[in-house]
């Protein structure tokens, strides 16, 4: 892509580029999946999932050879209020875990063959660089947003910034041959962001998509939801998603929307994790509604707000762990899923192979 090009001419032609699932690939793996030696129906969503990667890549063969996860970490003003259980300089400290392959998801994504990038798009205490086994890519566009209670999370030129960094990161992976997108975060705060995203975009009731976060209950939980209707108000019910990204926030979301948007125009699939990447997979809807047929959805978390965004995505979520940590750590999880999907479409065999024209059920 054009270097010359301004974030917001980036971010409109790789719009221009998305286009929906490929229905006859999806079809052919559909019908290639019926035929296998095994009742119809009966490997459930592993069938779906094998002819959706199908679709997204435009192939009767699709492949999970070369997949990768992508941590976009980044702070939030909002995390003075008190709305988390845990202090904002945790964000910067745990860049130093993803870097040296010893957070959570640094050990999922090894058990799944993920290659692991981790990217900082605004963190206020970043530790420093230190080498380590996964590449940390310095994409700071501002050192964390403003507390959006008072004033917006950042101006629309940053997050232009923000998503153009996430579409430049998505083309390069892609450049290099990686076939598979899991989305993973880090910013302490950033659920009571995401919850304002969520209620924004959706038009909720604060209270139906705030929940604990890192761990807030009783009345911390009462005063994060009032706080999440106080930043609602401020920001004027905003439901544009450049207003949202600007006026809400955060950075790391507006940097995943672009990872998704980027993806999506390379039509490589785009594995989401929990409540903070579907806030951003739904901004990326609303910014080009085809991208939604890029998106796989890898988990569940409890966080409430999560089932909502799905089932507005129209997203059945591969995995169900209770897992609520982020990080990517439910898309890293997800990644054998996919991968078994693509060897039972491609290595099964099939009723026809056997000498049996039909595969339909007698009964
Ligand atoms: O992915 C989720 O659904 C999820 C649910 C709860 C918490 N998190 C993680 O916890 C952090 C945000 O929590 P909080 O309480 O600080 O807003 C952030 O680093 C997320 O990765 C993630
Ligand atoms: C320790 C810790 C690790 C995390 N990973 C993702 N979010 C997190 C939040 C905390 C607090």
């Amino acid at each position: 892509m054009d270097s010359t090009l301004t974030p917001r001419e980036l971010v409109d032609r790789t719009v221009a580029r998305i286009e929906p699932l490929d229905a006859e690939s999806s079809a052919a793996a559909a019908a290639a999946m019926d035929g296998k030696v095994k009742p119809l129906g009966s490997l459930g969503l592993l069938e779906h999932l094998a002819s959706r990667l199908a679709g997204i890549q435009r192939t009767t063969a699709p492949h999970v050879d070369h997949p990768a996860i992508v941590v976009c970490a980044a702070d939030h003003g909002i995390a003075t209020s008190g709305v988390s259980a845990y202090p904002q300089e945790v964000t910067g400290l745990m860049l130093q875990g993803f870097a040296a392959g010893t957070a959570a998801v640094g050990v999922l994504a090894q058990q799944s063959g993920a290659r692991l990038l981790v990217a900082d798009l605004g963190v206020v205490a970043p530790p420093p660089v230190l080498p380590g086994q996964n590449e940390v890519l310095d994409l700071r566009v501002r050192a964390g947003t403003g507390n959006t209670l008072e004033e917006d999370a950042m101006t629309r030129a940053q997050a232009e910034q923000a998503v153009a960094h996430g579409i430049g990161l998505a083309q390069r992976l892609a450049d290099e041959g990686t076939d598979l997108v899991g989305l993973g975060e880090m910013g302490i705060g950033n659920t009571t962001t995401a919850s304002a995203i969520t209620a924004a975009l959706l038009g909720r009731d604060p209270a139906r998509v705030t929940g604990p976060g890192t761990g807030v209950s009783g009345e911390a939980l009462a005063a994060k939801v009032r706080t999440v209707d106080a930043v609602l108000r401020r920001h004027g019910d905003a439901d544009d998603p450049w207003e949202v990204l600007a006026g809400i926030g955060g950075l790391e979301v507006a940097a995943l929307t672009g990872v998704v948007l980027g993806c999506a125009a390379r039509r490589v699939p785009v594995l989401l994790d929990g409540f903070i990447t579907t806030a951003a997979a739904l901004v990326a809807s609303r910014l080009a509604p085809a991208s939604v047929d890029a998106m796989v959805a890898g988990h569940l978390s409890p966080e409430p707000g999560h089932a909502v965004q799905l089932e507005e995505l129209g997203l059945e979520p591969v995995l169900r762990l209770g897992m609520r940590l982020g990080e990517g750590s439910g898309a890293a999880l997800a990644v054998p899923v996919l991968r078994s999907a693509v060897a039972l479409l491609a290595q099964m065999g099939s009723f026809a192979d056997l000498g049996l024209a039909d595969s339909t059920p007698t009964a």
